[in-house]
């Protein structure tokens, strides 16, 4: 197998760990050197049949690998559909550019929700400024933020606007379960939302400059109410009494995706604004229901080409209450994904902070080590390869360095440092042991430490998961024998 042209290489120094660990244990006896040598010999033959197999490339009838995204189905944890995205990106690039005026609108929604939220957290310290008998101890807003709030307003009609367009076809619903704040436009991700913002998309035109496919002198373009207001946000956001109140409102980037972008208003709201790849990454919109991405990797992408992959990204569920285990919600969607060759199970090792905002008692974090652990033991997938990604070790890096003690959370973490390289160890030490104790069968530990907001890294770590995936299936369908 080759190894990728943007992969880091490693240099053949000997004090390089790769070298040290391939070299031959020291004081070998003679039997001890022949054994290795003969494994060695077994391994590469093994290696070099299925480098052939994988040359052979696709034969008419070769049986999609399947993989399935899974994680956590709360409101609150989310990253399945940036999994998909960065797979897209990685395989589909020209289609994945055609849709930028969708992501477009997407970003913009995501402004003007985040802007909605901070307004409305502002109306309620309002509110409690005037009352002797209010719970949370809110900072005084001044004259000044009011006029904000009232310059403001126009971007109600954006958000109303976009929340039409992306409800038009019926593809979408805007839900709301009581929170406020929690109000989100939720796409059906089977159905074509994202036609409705682009000019030729709908003339079935597969690779279209994105520029070209943007209305720029449509006068109801968000873009222009957005620009127009650009400063005004920008002053509200860089307040330090508003950043005070969002902290009172425990209002983090974590809870509200599209805070990450009012850091990036200049850009955002520029008038001929595209989005970049990141961009697109961190843009969000939650899905229901199951979600199919299907590619053949073209020769020269990356390793492993001409094979047929279908990745499926089960979207939140509307009809989960907190009373069901996922025991149940398991016996409810296993026997549709039991002929899925791996399972890649996002699990957010940054929320270990957090309770479930849908019910305080329980720990994110937690909750996800039980839904691992339900996977695990599932009888339907005994034969599944599991991929962890422990995901947001960018956000788990950054809560650490700020001093956010990861043993007040974890009590069993003890005195151990608290730095990223020692609690990431111990949590996939974590995940690692309930794979071993809990699997019907003996299973490999794929794991992987994962930002996937992060597209460079994540490019890398997919072409891996990909080669093990592939292995593992032509293994385990006898090729070897
Ligand atoms: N900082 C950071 N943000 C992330 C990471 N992974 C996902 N996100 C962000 O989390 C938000 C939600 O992610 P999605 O992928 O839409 O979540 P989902 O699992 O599809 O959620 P549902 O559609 O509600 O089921 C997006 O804005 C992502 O950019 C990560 O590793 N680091
Ligand atoms: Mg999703």
């Amino acid at each position: 197998m080759g190894i990728n042209s943007e992969m880091p290489q490693i240099s053949a120094d000997s004090d390089d760990p790769l070298t040290r660990a391939m070299a031959p244990p020291p004081n070998e006896s003679i039997q001890e050197r022949d054994a290795r040598i003969h494994r060695e010999r077994e391994a590469k033959r093994v290696s070099d049949e299925i480098d052939e197999e994988l040359r052979k490339g696709c034969k008419k009838g070769t049986k999609p690998v399947k993989i399935l995204l899974l994680g956590q189905y709360f409101i609150s944890v989310r990253m399945k559909t940036t999994t998909l995205k960065n797979f897209q990106l990685m395989n589909s690039v020209t289609a994945f550019h055609t849709e930028k005026p969708s992501w477009r609108a997407v970003i913009q929604y995501n402004v003007v929700r985040s802007v909605r939220i901070i307004v409305e957290a502002m109306t309620d310290a309002q509110a409690s400024n005037h009352s002797s008998e209010s719970v949370l101890d809110y900072p005084q807003l001044t004259a000044e933020h009011q006029t904000l709030k009232m310059r403001l307003s126009p971007l109600v009609q954006i958000e109303e606007s976009l929340i039409r367009k992306l409800t038009l076809s019926g593809a979408a619903e805007y839900l709301n379960d009581g929170r406020n704040y929690a109000k989100e436009v939720t796409v059906n991700s089977t159905l074509g939302w994202k036609n409705a913002f682009s000019r030729l998309v709908r003339d079935g035109r597969e690779s279209v400059e994105s520029d070209l496919l943007i209305d720029w002198d449509d006068p109801n373009d968000p873009g222009v109410v957005l620009n127009a207001c650009a400063d005004d946000i920008k002053r509200l956001w860089h307040d330090p009494v508003i950043q005070r109140l969002l902290d009172v409102r425990k209002l983090r980037v974590e809870e509200v995706a599209g805070f990450s972008f009012l850091d990036a208003l200049d850009r955002v709201t520029s008038p001929r604004y595209i989005p970049t790849d990141d961009d697109i990454l961190r843009a969000r919109l939650k899905t229901l229901g199951v979600t199919e991405y299907r590619f053949t990797p073209a020769p020269g992408q990356h390793s492993i080409h001409d094979f047929p992959w279908r990745v499926y990204d089960v979207g939140g569920q509307r009809s989960l209450h907190l009373h069901t285990t996922y025991k149940c919600f398991l016996a409810a969607w296993v026997p549709f994904f039991d002929d899925m060759n791996a399972i890649i199970f996002l699990a957010p090792i940054s929320c270990f902070d957090q309770a479930l905002a849908e019910d305080p008692s329980v720990n994110r974090l937690e909750d996800s080590v039980l839904l691992w652990k339900s996977i695990v033991q599932n009888p339907l997938l005994k034969a599944t390869n599991l991929v962890l990604f422990l995901n947001k070790c960018d956000i788990l890096k950054a809560k650490l360095a700020s001093g956010i003690k990861l043993s007040e959370y974890i009590v069993s973490y003890g005195s151990r440092p608290n730095d990223f390289e020692s609690a990431s160890h111990y949590l996939k030490k974590k995940f690692a042991g309930i794979l071993k104790e809990h699997s019907l069968e003996p299973r490999p530990f794929y794991c992987h430490f994962t930002s996937v907001i992060d597209t460079y890294s994540t490019k890398l770590i997919l072409i891996n998961v990909q080669d093990t995936i592939l292995r593992a299936n032509l293994k385990k369908s006898s090729l070897m024998a």
